[in-house]
């Protein structure tokens, strides 16, 4: 089948390179006279009827053909058709009045064609003059918004900037109305009101002016920052069915709206809300992608997930629903609501991100995707088409301004409650989180806030809070709340973010969205391994899979290579067809002990290769050599490092330490993951070596200090939520991983598969000097008689008490366990069981004798 797949690609391939060169002998024959009588008489045909405005269109053909050619995505063909025709009508309509007033008549170039005169004398003649001057200017408004460089995100930025060309004093009126309009029912209805809320508009000024460096930080410069995720969401809008019309309504709305709209009737109505709920309805009105998501719930006019659909994603405790409600906990009172109210109308709320977080809609989170369910999939093209992780979606981030503040305001008479004063700067609405960022008033110590954590979870009656003391690059410290409408962040919108698709990382690892909506990768070969812990459930499997398909997507088999290592043996068995693999995934620890000691080994060689090429490093070296003598990156992942230490602590240690200080040269990184960060597991050693950690839910405050030494890992949520540091992030970021589901990832290896071939294993066995003996007769070691009678005087056959007994390497001591057991003295291994004794000593030696003598 990749073979049939091959040769219609070279055909159509071929078609285009064809079309090419039509369109070049087109192209030229406008500008020269070498096209011949042929060009000349085509060009003047064309001029006549198309017009010089034609060049546009034959530029945009040869954009599209030139991208595909060479693989290149090319985002909204729809939205950029769109333009260049508005383009094209707005030359024409100008080359057509130029016409008009005589100018340009003898120059072909110049011709308006039957579009440009038939509008310059129609427009004229009923809108006048400026009417048709004002048509040209918006056509290409039009085109400007369809290429995506006129959007709901510049427009609002543009604004703001003008804004402070506005006079001062009509800004602080306006200012005061829109922090006063935050909260219009408790506002209105406390008249008392109005003279906190202009403060507190004043207040509101510098916070504004927060730059954005300040909120990255540090942590920015280690992982990639897509700070204009807007940007590009809105310009994915303009592709899909109804993105399209709703961006336009976005545009229009940041253009001439504030924000808030006042009703007649003195109501204000949240217009992100409004813009929302509109999507909701039209997208429950759509096809749900064709029918592929014919099972995925629908939400509510707030984007809430209607009741009885999706269990995960509902508030999980009371506290959780009454915030979510917007309702008080049990402590509330009616004199308590009305507080509660009254200073809500008073707090910013950033709205960063309804706008800079992808202003995407509620999404139907984790359930299979039936995309192109049943059907084969063919061989193709490298980087694998997105559309194989499934369609795109518009992601819309829920978000009820009132609520948040109602509960900003909880916490705050929460602390209150505690003696710790403080007051709510910024409200921050994340895919897992909701980050209310607060100032402690002065004298209170940073740290009674930390031990308060629990205390204020009682208090607001939810699961859990995190308290980030302090924010990075700020003032504040971060209470962090469950987001009731926790929504997931799916592979796809990482991996086709501009972060991603522009990054010049090799080894790209999709870290997710943080907090605040960025999206984050990090390069593995910076990092250079990283350490992963999270109890059962918590989301390591489906990290370490996007990892895994986020490499593919970026590395060809003969750039990158995989050892996996699955001693659960169902994590990883649907990567044995992975063209990337360089063995099956190995179930044995033993064989894991020889996957390591073989990448000790591959290492000293790249090693050896990278002196004599007088490199210092893999990089340099492949950059130096024909592509066919390349040296692949190899990524061992192992999915359960406690079950290999349990087995052979000191070979592994060994092995991990040698490969992690001399990864970056050599090319060899590792993914190690535990269920359990303990002392025994993650040993200092270990650690030592690996700076970079994500660490998932743990069950308590001493594993997260084991794998982060900080604690916070227990209060996170689990599927997903997580907390990642490196030495270029020492402080721990919370990021919601994102989520792959299994069939999506099965559809990218068997892509991959197909496109590739087969994977070429490699053999990790050791080679025979080290095997304590003969390769191909392990009967010949001389120390195995010493082995059996150790074995057997103990009763217990283990590798690890060989090794230490012997004295021997624990390949060796393992192998000499394993030769027993094809003799049969000792019974096979089943998990954690010690083995079966099946002879005595008298017997084994027979046997041995017997076997030998054959
Ligand atoms: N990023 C995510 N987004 C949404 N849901 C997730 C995410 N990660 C995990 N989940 C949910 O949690 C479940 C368990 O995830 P996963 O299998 O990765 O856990 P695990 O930590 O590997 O558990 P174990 O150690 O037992 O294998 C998934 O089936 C999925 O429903």
């Amino acid at each position: 089948m990749a073979k049939r797949g091959f040769e219609f690609g070279a055909l159509f391939r071929l078609c285009q390179i064809f079309l090419a060169a039509i369109l070049l002998y087109v192209t030229a024959s406008l500008f020269t006279k070498g096209a011949g009588v042929l060009g000349k008489d085509m060009a003047s045909c064309l001029l006549r009827l198309a017009g010089g405005g034609l060049v546009l269109l034959l530029l945009h053909f040869f954009y599209g053909l030139f991208c595909s050619l060479l693989y290149r995505q090319v985002h909204s063909v729809f939205g950029q058709w769109m333009g260049t025709f508005c383009l094209y009508g707005a030359v024409s309509l100008f080359l057509g009045m130029l016409r008009r007033i005589g100018a340009g008549e003898n120059i072909g170039l110049l011709s308006p064609g039957i579009l440009g005169n038939v509008s310059s004398l129609v427009l004229p003649r009923f809108i006048g003059v400026i009417g048709t001057m004002l048509t040209g200017l918006c056509l290409v408004g039009l085109a400007a918004f369809n290429y995506g460089h006129l959007n709901a995100a510049r427009i609002a930025w543009l604004r703001e900037r003008l804004s402070f060309v506005h006079m001062p004093r009509w800004r602080r009126e306006k200012a005061s109305q829109d922090s006063a309009s935050v909260d219009s029912a408790s506002v209105q209805a406390e008249g008392e009101a109005a003279p906190a809320a202009q403060g507190e508009a004043e207040a509101a000024r510098p916070e504004r002016s927060v730059p954005e460096e300040a909120l990255l930080g540090e942590e920015a410069e280690a992982v990639e920052v897509a700070a204009s995720e807007a940007e590009k969401a809105l310009q994915n809008d303009s592709v899909g069915k109804t993105g399209f019309w709703a961006s336009l309504g976005a545009a229009v709305k940041a253009l001439f709206g504030h924000g808030r709209k006042e009703h007649e009737d003195g109501e204000i109505l949240d217009e992100y809300a409004e813009q929302y709920a509109d999507e909701q309805e039209e997208n429950a009105e759509s096809e749900n992608y064709g029918g592929y998501f014919a099972d995925a719930p629908q939400s509510d006019r707030y984007g809430r997930e209607a009741a009885g659909t999706r269990e995960d994603e509902l508030p999980e405790t009371d506290g959780e629903r009454a915030l979510a409600a917007g309702t008080l906990g049990e402590s509330g009172s009616v004199g308590e609501a009305e507080r509660v109210s009254a200073a809500a109308g008073s707090v910013p709320i950033s709205k960063k991100p309804s706008v800079e977080v992808e202003p995407s809609g509620e999404l139907a989170g984790t359930e299979n995707v039936q995309f192109c369910a049943g059907r084969p999939i063919p061989a193709g093209s490298f980087p694998p088409p997105l559309d194989l992780l499934g369609p795109h979606r518009d992601i819309k981030e829920v978000i009820d301004d009132q609520q948040a503040q109602e509960n900003g305001q909880k916490v705050i008479l929460s602390l209150a409650d505690f003696g710790v004063a403080a007051e709510l700067k910024r409200t921050i609405i994340g895919p897992t989180v909701v980050q209310y960022q607060i100032q402690l008033a002065p004298g209170i110590k940073v740290s009674k806030v930390m031990t308060l954590g629990n205390d204020i979870a009682v208090a607001l009656g939810v699961s859990s809070i995190r308290v980030e003391a302090p924010i990075v690059g700020t003032s504040y410290i971060g209470i962090e709340l469950p987001n009731v409408n926790r929504r997931s962040v799916p592979l796809r919108q990482i991996l086709e973010s501009e972060v991603f698709q522009k990054t010049k990382l090799k080894l790209p690892l999709p870290l997710g969205q943080t907090v605040d909506g960025r999206i984050l990768i990090s390069g593995l070969e910076d990092l250079p391994h990283l350490l992963i812990a999270g109890t059962t459930g918590s989301g390591k499997s489906i990290f370490v899979n996007n990892c895994i398909v986020s490499l593919c997507y970026r590395n060809t088999p003969a750039d990158l290579r995989f050892i996996m290592v699955d001693p659960k043996r169902v994590e990883m068995g649907i990567y044995e067809s992975l063209p990337h693999i360089l063995a099956k995934p190995i179930v044995s620890a033993t064989g894991a002990v020889h996957a390591l000691a073989w990448a000790v080994r591959e290492m000293e060689r790249r090693y050896d290769v990278c002196y004599q090429a007088k490199v210092k490093d893999i990089f340099s070296y492949n950059s130096k050599v024909l592509p066919k003598d390349r040296l692949p990156h190899i990524v061992i992942i192992v999915d359960e490092l406690a079950d290999l230490m349990m087995t052979a602590q000191k070979e592994v240690e060994d092995c991990i330490m040698s490969l992690a200080q001399k990864a970056r040269a050599s090319g060899i990184h590792l993914m190690l993951a535990t269920q359990r960060p303990s002392v025994n597991v993650l040993t200092g050693t270990i650690k030592a070596n690996i700076p970079a950690r994500v660490s998932f839910a743990l069950p308590s405050a001493i594993d997260s200090k084991t794998i982060l030494d900080k604690s916070g890992a227990q209060n996170l949520l689990g599927k997903g939520d997580m907390l990642f540091v490196s030495t270029k992030t020492p402080h721990p970021l919370r990021i919601q991983s994102p989520f792959l589901d299994e069939q999506t990832n099965i559809r990218v290896v068997e892509y991959l598969r197909n496109t590739f071939g087969d994977p070429e294993y490699v053999d990790l066995e050791e080679p025979s000097d080290e095997k304590g003996g003969n390769s191909s007769d392990f009967l010949e070691d001389n120390r195995l008689e010493e082995a059996i009678k150790i074995v057997l005087s103990t009763g217990v056959a283990s590798s690890s008490g060989l090794q230490r007994q012997m004295r021997v390497g624990f390949t060796r001591a393992a192998r000499m366990v394993d030769t027993m057991e094809s003799m049969g003295i000792v019974g096979p291994q089943h998990g954690g069981k010690p083995r079966e004794i099946l002879v005595d000593e008298a017997e084994a030696l027979e046997i041995l004798e017997q076997l030998r003598g054959e």
